[in-house]
């Protein structure tokens, strides 16, 4: 669990990290079901990593909810000497699948914040109408406190200036 904050809202994200290994995937897909937002990683470092993304998305075509968010994620970018996937491809790929695209290291901590708040911005959009409700509803219990508590204040200045009942 993290929380993370989105246009002033504090949002909380639970975060599975999947088995890549093939022999965990009867395990994998059971995540997928549940997700509303999912990275896709490969290593910058490595092509075959590359090349899988492909049957990633595949599997999260046919097991995750419709509507699901998908963020194409190059990592290992501190390995730049160890490159075999460059970054154009890693945009290409994403593009051709509509993603959103980022190069991200664990070890420098480049792009992990941008990449979380931009998935979870995501959802957010894609849960829009919810969270309209939500807010309205919180501003007009935040008007009605105002509301009573006005009403248990004296009269203010404005109203006690009045020198007549009418
Ligand atoms: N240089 C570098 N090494 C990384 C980075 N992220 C992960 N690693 C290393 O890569 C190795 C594999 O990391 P994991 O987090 O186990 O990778 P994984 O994809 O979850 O592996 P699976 O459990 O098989 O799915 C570890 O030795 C990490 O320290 C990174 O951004 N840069």
């Amino acid at each position: 669990m993290k929380t993370i904050e989105v246009d002033g809202i504090k949002v909380r994200i639970q975060i599975w990290d999947t088995a890549g290994q093939e022999r965990y995937q009867t395990i994998t897909k059971q995540y997928y079901r549940r997700a509303q937002g999912i990275f896709l990683v490969y290593d910058i470092s490595s092509e075959r990593s590359y090349q899988h993304i492909m049957k990633w998305v595949s599997d999260v075509d046919e097991y995750a909810p419709e509507g699901v968010q998908k963020i194409l994620i190059g990592n290992k970018a501190d390995e730049e000497q160890k490159r075999q996937v460059g970054r154009e491809q890693g945009q290409q790929l994403a593009k051709e699948y509509g993603m959103d695209f980022y190069e991200t290291s664990a070890c420098t901590n480049l792009n992990i914040k941008e990449s979380f708040t931009r998935l979870t911005e995501l959802v957010l959009q894609a849960h829009r109408k919810e969270l309209d409700g939500l807010r309205t509803r919180a501003s007009n219990e935040l008007a009605l406190a105002e509301l009573e508590e006005d009403e248990g204040k004296p009269e203010g200045p404005a109203n006690s200036s009045k020198t007549c009942w009418c």
